[in-house]
């Protein structure tokens, strides 16, 4: 099969005419539309969206883009992979990639090939949740992979959410990225104060639309914390910071980031955190930190990135101090590059350029593992120790952690058929990240350990039962829980629903479904009565999920152990 490189421009006319007899044969495109406001309401009915409440939301979403081909491209590229200035101006935009579906996005990538008698094409198709085609704007990408899949609820709730931009060189990741972080600082404070007035009418028993919950704002509720890291090669530096030193070459000199787990398990590099109060002061910070970002020509962009970009947004709840600390971590990963695409650069280059693959290896070990465990496919190790990369997307990738997340991969792949066997690698590196949602268990024999095999009755059952023993250690044996249970778990709810549901919206529920007894209580000791209580079924279904991990990782200390002490039949008797 021929490369891209070998392509000739007296082979591209007869590519194009095979291609357009393939497309002819194809069935049209399904399922295409610009009009977000009916994406978004498709995309909720397929489950994607969390508004479903059915329990059915993926932890993982795939998504892939390819962009339009930009002037004067083709020939650029054909000149850079030794073509002479005269062939070049003839060459023409070639297709490498047509979109075949929306929902789900199937891309079908077209690489040439050579037979005895003239140029082949090999069609080969890639499954996502999601496709974005050329023509598709940014606002689209923003509400197909940001709104309908309620990542900012979730996060502004105490969870963490997660955008991973990967692919070629030159695809159109920063693009994405930049889309999507500015329309994060457009919406982030909006969506924040609707959150916030929701749960403060429901603290204090007020009518949402009532005047005292119209003053309220995201900033009576949150505390909004900033970071932007950037990982070159093996070095990690701060965005935020202003550099006042150069080299001798004219770069600005950076203090080195160092990124390690302390000895809690944290993983916080020492970064400048940087509250911001509105729209405007997120988008400047972005903005800032973004011209700091080191960029260095390469033979596919004039802008490229180099180095992997991580945007971390913290979220605090003022008024729920048992809220977990949302977190949303916006990536613009390094250009995962082929030998032919770095063999212009000099050896640093190279070294930064094998490094980058490197940790998108790791960093596809990982969103690969934790694609198969969120879809319960058993024994699962997560390898994110591996790299400073992994390393920092520590809360997505921690299978003790208890707190929801959900990751976002948007695959980018090149327009072109020049490009063609990248783009076969990239959408081969990110398609298996798509896996079913666990099937519902259906009637599964009730395990009362493991809430997944619960129906409404025993969900309803345990949760009368860990709220009488909360209120019986707190308040004394004679005490009356507060709460009205249909209100609280609807006919239908399941311990796996409740187990999805924001820690800040779960105790929003609890407040709601207070009844006139719990007037004698402060709205403080209902709210730590309701996270108390879930917390320890989501304690259940995370020792439920991990049961079979563990007990290997159980087994295999045991082994480690009998390998340096022997076994007590093995071990000599003292006596
Ligand atoms: N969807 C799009 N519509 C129009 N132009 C686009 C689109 N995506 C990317 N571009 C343009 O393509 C060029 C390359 O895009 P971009 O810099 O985002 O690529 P990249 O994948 O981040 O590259 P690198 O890894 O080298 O940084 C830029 O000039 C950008 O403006």
């Amino acid at each position: 099969m021929a490369s891209s490189a070998t392509l000739t421009t007296t082979q591209l006319p007869r590519l194009r005419e095979i291609l357009e007899q393939w497309r002819e044969s194809q069935p049209p495109a399904k399922g295409f539309s610009s009009d977000v406001d009916q994406l978004a309401a498709r995309l909720a009915a397929t489950g994607l969206s969390d508004s479903s409440a059915d329990g059915s939301t993926k932890d993982v979403i795939v998504a892939f883009r390819t962009r339009p081909p930009l002037p004067n491209e083709a020939a650029d590229k054909f000149k850079a992979e030794g073509g002479n200035e005269e062939d070049a101006a003839k060459v023409e935009f070639c297709s490498g990639i047509t979109v075949t579906s929306n929902e789900p996005g199937i891309f079908v990538a077209h690489t040439p090939g050579m037979k005895w008698n003239g140029p082949t094409l090999a069609h080969k198709s890639f499954e996502a949740d999601i496709a974005f085609g050329p023509d598709v704007a940014n606002e689209e990408v923003y509400q197909r992979s940001v709104v309908a899949t309620d990542l900012l609820p979730l996060v502004l709730g105490g969870g963490v959410g997660c955008i991973l931009s990967y692919g070629q060189t030159g695809s159109g990741k920063t693009y994405t990225m930049e889309g999507v972080e500015h329309r994060v600082a457009r919406d982030l404070f909006s969506v924040g104060t609707s959150v916030a007035r929701r749960s403060y009418a429901s603290e204090k028993r007020l009518p949402i639309d009532s005047e005292e919950v119209g003053k309220i704002t995201a900033n009576d509720a949150f505390v909004f914390e900033v970071t932007f890291l950037e990982i070159l090669g093996n070095n990690a530096v701060d965005l935020v910071e202003v550099p006042t030193e150069v080299d001798a070459q004219g770069n600005p000199v950076r203090k080195q980031i160092a990124i390690r787990e302390d000895k809690v398990g944290n993983v916080n590099p020492q970064l400048i955190s940087t509250e911001v109060k509105s729209s405007e002061e997120l988008e400047k910070l972005i903005t800032d930190s973004l011209s700091h970002r080191r960029v260095s020509a390469t033979a596919r962009n004039a802008q490229s990135s180099r180095s992997h970009a991580l945007l971390n947004i913290r979220i605090k709840n003022k008024f729920n101090p048992y809220a977990s600390e949302g977190q949303l971590i916006l990536v613009d990963l390094a250009g995962s590059e082929r030998y032919e695409d770095s063999k212009a650069h000099d050896k640093q280059r190279m070294d930064e350029s094998k490094e980058n693959n490197k940790s998108l290896m790791n960093l596809k070990e990982c969103v690969r593992a934790k694609a198969k465990m969120a879809a319960d496919e058993g024994f699962v190790h997560i390898p994110w120790r591996n790299n400073k990369l992994t390393m920092v997307l520590k809360p997505i990738f921690d299978v003790e952690s208890r707190q929801i997340s959900r990751t976002v991969v948007i695959a980018h792949v090149s327009p072109h058929i020049q490009d063609c066997v990248h783009s076969v690698s990239t959408l081969g590196y990110a398609a298996p990240f798509k896996t079913s949602p666990p099937k519902p268990r259906g009637p599964a024999r009730y395990d009362a350990e493991d809430p997944r095999t619960w129906t409404h009755t025993h969900t309803r059952e345990w949760f009368v039962r860990g709220f009488e023993e909360y209120v019986r250690d707190l308040k004394g044996a004679d005490a009356v829980v507060p709460l009205d249970y249909d209100k609280l778990l609807p006919e239908g709810m399941l311990a796996t629903h409740v187990g999805r549901v924001p820690t800040t919206e779960w105790v929003n529920r609890v407040l709601e479904a207070r009844t006139a007894s719990a007037d004698q209580w402060t709205p403080d000791e209902i709210k730590e009565m309701g996270a108390t209580v879930v917390g320890k079924l989501w304690y259940l279904l995370l020792t439920a999920k991990t049961r079979k991990r563990n007990a290997v990782m159980k087994s295999r200390n045991a082994l480690k152990e009998d390998h340096a002490y022997g076994t007590p039949d093995t071990c000599d008797d003292p006596s």
